[in-house]
């Protein structure tokens, strides 16, 4: 199995892309992830945010095929531990998915035509954080259950 995440615009925080790239580097060692940054939209002052989500959504789709298992980040998505999302991840590769698609929406969140394609969604917290900043938590929580499955000394219960 291979992971997506799928987020959009650039990072230019640098603490943010320091987080980043600390649990990338470590994550690659347990699997074939990919991180796919869709550019910001241009010119978003003449949108409303619907125009604004539904550019973003035919930026996001032209990236999915039709058999990938996509799941939605999402604040009021389903909520896990760290360890049963660490089961669940386990579940999908012993399963026949090929590859699972996480997907961060834009400042405004998803428009429609994403949450219908969606498979399933994730909540990291009932609170709202940036679209940016949920990137390094997802990533983080990511490398965290591959250490669970892998019953390797980082996470504590
Ligand atoms: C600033 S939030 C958008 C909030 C917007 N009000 C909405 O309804 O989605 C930007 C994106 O960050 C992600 N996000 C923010 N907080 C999250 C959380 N607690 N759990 C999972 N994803 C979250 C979601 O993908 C969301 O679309």
């Amino acid at each position: 199995m291979k992971i997506t995440l799928i987020a959009i615009g650039k990072t230019e925080d640098k603490y943010l892309i320091e987080g980043m790239e600390k649990y990338l580097t470590r994550l690659k060692h347990y699997i074939n992830f990919t991180l796919v940054i869709i550019p910001d939209i241009k010119n978003t002052k003449n949108l409303t945010q619907a125009q604004q989500k539904a550019k973003e959504a035919e930026l996001i789709l032209k990236q999915l095929s039709n058999s990938d298992t996509v799941v939605l980040l999402d604040e009021k998505g389903k909520k896990y531990t760290s360890v049963k999302f660490a089961d669940y991840l386990n579940k999908q590769m012993v399963g026949s998915i090929q590859h699972l698609v996480f997907i961060i929406g834009g400042p405004y969140g998803f428009d429609q035509s994403i949450y219908q394609r969606a498979n399933g969604n994730l909540s990291l917290s009932d609170m709202t954080f940036s679209h940016q900043m949920v990137r390094l938590f997802f990533i983080e929580q990511l490398y965290r259950a591959f250490t669970i499955l892998k019953n390797e000394p980082y996470h504590h219960e």
